[in-house]
């Protein structure tokens, strides 16, 4: 297990920092006396986001202070290095990275279009490689480092109307278990975390195209606020630990997909050996219970003049 890391004059850098998560993210590293950098596209918002995260720093403190960098971590590699060592420049190395930018969209495969896939995974995947590989080298030198990933609940299991995006938070999982493994001798740790819906700007932004499956279903693990996912996330950051659920199916999800991912805790590893196999018949009544939505759908599709009846 890797030394605590005391946010205290850490220099955190939150991609994704201007909106929703990335931005609860910030407030909290914050308030526990980080240097804060936020990375996102459009300036207005970061800057306003800057004024934000500015109200929750410590104080106290020496300089803690916020920063923005625009740019568009999907870009290129040159461009997210250059952007990223200008930032070091100002508030030295990074000690934590988490890679919170990111779009979604919801809709069937066949009406998908085929740039979405290709958009979704240069801005989800790619755009967190390059941010992780700009910083990952410095860290590996100074012995300090922390490097978070947000997937989603959907890279832990497939639902309807996510083929572009879960494929994307699927192979965040790949990414940062391997990447963990590397990295471990040089007291790093690697976080991963799988919130469930999330009461954000993007959240809303996927409504136009969402079919009702996917709502439906997704709503079965709740809906939170991004500030109790935030504060779920920096914990884990905190401690090292590996995987980062939030809520009690996130918990239950978390459990069932662990698959071969790292467990530094002896009560986690123990409840994951015993839950193991209780919590698949749970998920098998869950699968059920998606398919009869789909199945209500699909007949509603069919007979529309049934709709009535079928709500
Ligand atoms: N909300 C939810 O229900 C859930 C969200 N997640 C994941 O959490 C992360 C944050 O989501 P959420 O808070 O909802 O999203 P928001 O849309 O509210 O915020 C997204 C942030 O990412 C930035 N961003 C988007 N694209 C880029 C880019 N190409 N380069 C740099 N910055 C970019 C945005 O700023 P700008 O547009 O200015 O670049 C913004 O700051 C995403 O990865 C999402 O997939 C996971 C599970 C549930
Ligand atoms: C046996 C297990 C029981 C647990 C039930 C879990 C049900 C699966 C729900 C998946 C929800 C997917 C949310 C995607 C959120 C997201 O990433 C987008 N909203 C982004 O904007």
């Amino acid at each position: 297990r890797p030394s605590r890391l005391n946010l205290t004059g850490a220099h955190v850098m939150v991609t994704g920092g201007s909106s929703g998560i990335g931005l609860e993210v910030a407030k909290e590293c914050a308030r526990q006396g980080g240097f804060v950098s936020l990375v996102a596209r459009n300036e207005q918002r970061l800057k306003q986001a800057k004024s934000e995260v500015e109200e929750h720093l410590k104080g106290g403190g020496d300089r803690q202070c916020v920063t923005i960098l625009p740019l568009d971590v999907s870009e290129s590699y040159g461009k997210v290095q250059e952007g990223i060592r200008k930032v070091e420049e100002k508030l030295g190395p990074v000690d934590v990275l988490v890679n919170c930018a990111g779009v979604s969209h919801a809709e069937v495969f066949e009406d998908t279009p085929a740039e979405k896939f290709e958009w979704l995974m240069k801005i989800n995947y790619l755009g967190s490689v390059y941010c992780t590989k700009a910083v990952v080298s410095g860290m590996k030198l100074r012995k300090k480092g922390r490097i978070a990933f947000v997937s989603s609940q959907a890279g832990q299991t497939g639902v309807f109307g996510y083929t572009g995006y879960a494929a994307t938070k699927f192979a965040l999982r790949g990414l940062a278990e391997t990447l963990q493994m590397e990295i471990k001798p040089y007291n790093m740790a690697v976080t991963i975390s799988f919130p469930p819906d999330t009461d954000t700007p993007g959240f809303h932004s996927e409504d136009d195209t969402k079919p009702e499956e996917t709502r439906l279903i997704s709503e079965t693990a709740g809906l939170f606020s991004a500030e109790v996912v935030a504060k779920s996330l920096v914990r884990d950051i905190v401690r090292g630990e590996f995987v980062n659920t939030i809520g009690l199916d996130g918990f239950i999800l978390g459990n069932l997909t662990v698959g071969m991912a790292p467990c530094n805790s002896v009560v986690s590893a123990t409840l994951q050996v015993i839950l193991m196999s209780p919590l698949r018949i749970v998920a098998l009544a869950y699968l059920k219970s998606f398919d009869v939505i789909v199945a209500k759908c699909a007949r509603k599709k069919d007979l529309p003049e049934a709709d009535d009846k079928l709500q």
